[in-house]
């Protein structure tokens, strides 16, 4: 049989524990703010919810009008750092004035003070209200940021909203519980049994979405280059490996340029280094509109760029490459990159059907941008062949 005392006690052992350990966890500088919010949000849960527990012992002033409202700060914290961790603006003046009318409310009316089904009805609402509000937010920032994690946390918020109006209808069927939130009945153990599960599943999904977050970024800045946000040069190893893999099993073709902007030094030189930084943004930019979604584009080093085309055969990619080559040569940037402009050479190799030697794609790839660069810059140069027997696996 499930004692609702000692779940109780667990609840307010779980908000203790967790509390403490987003408070250190915040300490250490990890997770910002949300952290901080979730962490206190925690321990004004706790502290609600040990003063709920003393009922009988302290004075009903504590038991009731500062506990409840510390259960809405509690939630209205929780809610503010989801906010926080999404980037959304958060409204202080409801996070902190709600449970003081809340407090006020309870304390100078008495037919709301004073009576239990009225309060368990009208918590019930508050905090159904917040539950929603958690996952109408956590549901917009998943769009923006998809976080897997997040659907555990917006799990917890469903299960808070679906247990809040099963509580009142209850509350309004049965009336309240005799011996108030500590009642040993079933209705009651059941109520304080969901929302255990539902802190644990809240507390378990936050910590989990925070490292989920930290792990993409740091995947984001190992992979990508910071200056014009395409792949780097281990980003693209990674990923052309793995379509490497891909088109070798369903024997498609993949083909691999390599671009380098011609007389680069000079941009700097004339221009400035700011200005051939913009060049290089606005290349990216430009050729990310002449490739295909699913094409890989990458600064190999400096100046030097490569993109690897699944799917395209030598005489499509090519095509591709010249397209580039000549877009490149008519594009003007706006504004102070007005008067910069540049061309680019590009070495074209395909790779033999079913090969995964990037390698020595890339030195192919690589001597035809050499003989392009040789040529008078400014050309597509496709490269031969491998000798047979060589190179494909
Ligand atoms: N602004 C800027 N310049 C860079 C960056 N990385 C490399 N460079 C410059 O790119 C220039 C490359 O010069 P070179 O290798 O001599 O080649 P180039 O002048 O383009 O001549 P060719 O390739 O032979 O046509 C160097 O001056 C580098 O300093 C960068 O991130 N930003």
């Amino acid at each position: 049989m499930l004692d609702t005392r000692t779940l109780y006690a667990v609840l307010v052992l779980l908000y203790l524990l967790f509390g403490v350990q987003q408070l250190a966890t915040w300490r250490l500088r990890y997770g910002g703010s949300p952290m901080l919010l979730w962490a206190l949000s925690n321990l004004a849960g706790f502290a609600a919810n040990g003063l709920i527990g003393l009922r009988d012992r302290i004075p009903d002033f504590w038991s009731i009008i500062v506990a409840n409202g510390l259960v809405l700060l509690s939630f209205g914290l929780m809610w503010a750092g989801l906010r926080r961790f999404a980037e959304l603006r958060v409204s202080w003046r409801l996070v902190l004035l709600a449970p003081a009318a809340l407090m006020l409310l309870l304390w100078q009316v008495d037919a709301v003070g004073r009576n239990l089904s009225v309060r368990i009805l009208l918590m019930a609402a508050l905090l159904a209200g917040y539950s929603a509000a958690c996952l109408v937010d956590a549901w917009r920032a998943q769009r923006r940021e998809p976080l897997r994690m997040r659907y555990a946390a917006m799990l917890a918020f469903a299960l808070l909203l679906l247990v809040m109006p099963v509580r009142a209808l209850v509350t309004l069927r049965l009336g309240a519980p005799t011996q108030g939130y500590l009642s040993p009945d079933l209705t009651q153990a059941l109520v304080t049994l969901m929302v255990v599960l539902t802190v644990l599943l809240w507390n378990l999904s936050i910590m989990s979405m925070s490292h989920e977050r930290l792990e993409n970024r740091l995947r984001g800045m190992a992979y990508n280059d910071p200056l014009t946000g395409a792949y780097n040069r281990a980003g693209f190893r990674n990923l052309a490996q793995r379509q490497l893999q891909r088109s070798a099993r369903d024997r498609q073709p993949v083909s691999l340029l390599l671009m380098d902007l011609d007389h680069f030094k000079r941009i700097n030189d004339h221009h400035g280094h700011e200005a051939g930084d913009g060049l290089l943004r606005g290349f990216v930019e430009a050729v990310q509109q002449w490739v295909r979604p699913g094409d890989l584009l990458a600064r190999y080093g400096g100046e030097e760029f490569c993109v690897l085309l699944p799917g395209s055969q030598a005489s499509e990619a090519e095509v591709v490459a010249e397209r580039i080559r000549a877009g490149f040569e008519q594009l003007r940037l706006g504004g102070a990159l007005a008067a910069v402009g540049t061309t680019v050479s590009i070495g074209v190799a395909e790779l033999p059907t079913a090969s995964v030697d990037l390698e020595e794609a890339l030195r192919r790839a690589d001597q035809a941008l050499y003989a392009a660069k040789h040529d008078g810059r400014n050309r597509v140069v496709l490269a031969a062949p491998p000798a047979p027997g060589g190179g494909a696996q």
